[in-house]
C-alpha cells in the first residue's frame, strides 16, 4: 500500500487518487453494450446463452417459483434464519421510520399546495451473487420495496452451480412474500429489467448494488431507456480517518472487509501518524493470512493507499473531496467531525462500529454510491421506492390573490396562452 503525505500532494495529484477509474474501463463498458443490445433484441434466449458463458450453468428456466423457494428455504441453517430474522426486523424499523406525511401548505389564502407518496409500481432489485452470493442485499432493497408498497418486486441474482438459488436467498424472499427469483446475473439481467424479455418483465426503476458490469449495464440503460435507477453503486469503498485513539487491528479488519468484497475495491487509510499506518499495515499482513479469500483482498488492498495528514479537520478535506461509499470515524473524538463531513455514503462513528454492523444488521442501508458519487446521491431508502407528487388547489380568493403575479410572469415570458389560462377564469368571475 503506498503512503502520501497530504500537506507534499499538489491538487491534481489529489484529484488523481480521489479518480476511482480503473485501466479497463474502456472494454467493461464496450463489452456491456454488447451484452445489452444482445439481451434487447434475443431476450430470453441471450439470458440462457450468457447463463453458461458466464455463470457455468446450463438453465432449464430462468426463474424458481414459490414451491422451489419454498423447499429451498426449508434447508437454511438454525443460526443463519434467526440472524437474517435480526436484521429483518432492524432494517424494517429503520426504514418504516423514514416513511412521513407531508403536511398541506396555503402558500397564500385561496392557495393550497401539497404532496402525496406513490409507490413506483414495477421495480427491478438486482441481488449480487457471482463471487459471494448477498442475501442481506436481498433484505437491504426488498423491505424497503414492500415497505413502500410496490405492486410488482422483480428480483434478478446470477444461477449458483446447481442452475438454483441458495437457501439464504430463497428465506429472504419467503419473508419478503416474494414468489419468484429470475436465474440472471450481470449486465444481462439488468438489460432483461429495462427492456423485459418473454420471461423477465420490465421494470420502472432498477435498483442494486453489483460488479463493473451491473454498474456500467445501469448507467446505460438509464440513458437508453425510461427506466430509471437507484444510483452508481459499484465495486466497495471505505475510508478510515483515524487518530492515536484508534485501534489498528480494528482499522485493518474494516480495510480488509471491504477488500475482500474484489479485486476492484478501494480502502483508504487517512491517519494522524505514522505509527498508526505502520500498526495498521502490520495488522493487515497479519490478518489477511487468515481470510479464505486472501488472494482477491491482497489484490484490492495493493489497489489502495494511505494519506498521512496533520489533524483529523485536514483528513475530513480529503475524504469530502474522495466522498467514500463508507467513511469510518476510527478517533473517540468523532463527534466534532461530524459538522464537517459533507461527502460520504453512509458514516460509522467511534472504534466499536465496524462497517460489517451496517452492511448486515444495524437497520441503515448497505446500497450506497461508489465512485465519488456520494457527492451527489444518498444512498437507497424508503424514498428511493415512491415518488412524491405535487398537488395544488385554488379557490375564488386563491385566483383573485394570485392571478396578476402568473399574468405578468407570463407576459415577462412572452408566453401569452399561459397569461390566457389565468384571464379567462378571473373574467369568468367578473
Ligand atoms: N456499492 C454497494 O452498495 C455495494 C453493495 C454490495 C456489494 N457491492 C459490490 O458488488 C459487487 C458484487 O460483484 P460480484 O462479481 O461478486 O457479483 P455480481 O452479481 O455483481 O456479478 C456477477 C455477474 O457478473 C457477470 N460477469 C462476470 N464476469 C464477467 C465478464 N468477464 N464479462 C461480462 N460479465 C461478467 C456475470 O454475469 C455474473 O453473473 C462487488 O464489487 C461488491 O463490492 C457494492
Ligand atoms: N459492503 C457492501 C456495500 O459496499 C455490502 C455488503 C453486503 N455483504 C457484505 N457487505
Ligand atoms: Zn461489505
Amino acid at each position: 500500500m503506498k503512503i502520501y503525505r497530504y500537506t507534499d500532494l499538489p491538487t491534481e495529484k489529489i484529484q488523481l487518487l480521489c479518480l476511482r477509474q480503473l485501466e479497463d474501463d474502456q472494454s467493461i463498458m464496450e463489452r456491456v453494450n454488447a451484452i445489452v443490445n444482445t439481451v434487447k433484441v434475443e431476450g430470453d434466449s441471450a439470458l440462457l446463452n450468457y447463463a453458461a458463458q458466464f455463470d457455468r450453468v446450463t438453465l432449464q428456466q430462468l426463474f424458481i417459483g414459490k414451491d422451489e423457494i419454498e423447499r429451498i428455504a426449508q434447508t437454511i441453517p438454525e443460526d443463519a434464519k434467526a440472524a437474517i430474522d435480526t436484521a429483518y426486523q432492524n432494517i424494517m424499523t429503520f426504514h418504516a421510520a423514514q416513511a412521513n406525511r407531508e403536511e398541506k401548505i396555503e402558500t397564500m389564502p385561496g392557495v393550497t399546495c401539497w404532496r402525496e407518496t406513490r409507490a413506483i409500481e414495477r421495480v427491478g432489485l438486482y441481488i449480487p451473487g457471482g463471487s459471494a452470493v448477498l442475501p442481506s442485499t436481498f433484505l437491504m432493497l426488498g423491505i424497503p420495496a414492500v415497505l413502500a408498497g410496490c405492486k410488482e418486486i422483480i428480483v434478478c441474482s446470477p444461477p449458483q452451480e446447481d442452475g438454483k438459488t441458495n437457501c439464504y436467498l430463497a428465506y429472504c424472499a419467503l419473508k419478503l412474500g416474494i414468489e419468484k427469483i429470475y436465474l440472471a446475473g450481470g449486465a444481462q439481467a439488468v438489460a432483461a429489467m429495462a427492456y423485459g424479455t418473454e420471461t423477465i418483465p420490465k421494470a420502472d426503476k432498477i435498483f442494486g448494488p453489483g460488479n463493473r458490469y451491473v454498474t456500467q449495464a445501469k448507467q446505460l440503460i438509464q440513458a437508453a431507456t425510461m427506466t430509471a435507477i437507484d444510483m452508481p453503486a459499484g465495486p466497495s469503498e471505505v475510508l478510515v480517518l483515524a487518530d492515536d485513539s484508534a485501534n489498528p487491528a480494528f482499522i485493518a479488519s474494516d480495510l480488509l472487509a471491504q477488500a475482500e468484497h474484489g479485486a476492484d475495491s478501494q480502502t483508504i487509510l487517512v491517519a494522524t501518524s505514522n505509527q498508526i499506518i505502520t500498526e495498521t499495515l502490520e495488522q493487515i499482513a497479519l490478518q489477511i493470512q487468515d481470510l479464505p479469500r486472501k488472494e482477491v483482498t491482497a489484490k484490492a488492498i495493493a489497489n489502495s493507499y494511505a494519506v498521512l495528514v496533520d489533524t483529523l479537520e485536514q483528513g475530513m478535506e480529503f475524504s469530502n473531496t474522495y466522498a467514500p461509499e463508507h467513511l469510518i470515524l476510527s478517533t473517540v473524538h468523532f463527534q466534532k467531525l461530524i459538522p464537517l463531513i459533507s461527502n460520504a455514503g453512509s458514516v460509522f462513528l467511534g472504534n466499536l462500529t465496524p462497517e460489517s454492523a451496517g452492511d448486515y444488521a444495524s437497520g441503515t442501508n448497505h446500497t450506497l454510491p461508489t465512485s465519488g458519487y456520494a457527492k451527489a446521491y444518498s444512498g437507497v431508502s424508503l424514498d428511493s421506492f415512491v415518488k412524491k407528487i405535487t398537488f395544488q388547489h385554488i379557490t375564488p380568493q386563491g385566483l383573485q390573490n394570485i392571478g396578476s403575479t402568473v399574468e405578468v410572469l407570463a407576459t415577462a415570458e412572452g408566453l401569452q396562452a399561459h397569461k390566457n389560462a389565468i384571464t379567462i377564469r378571473l373574467k369568468s368571475q367578473d
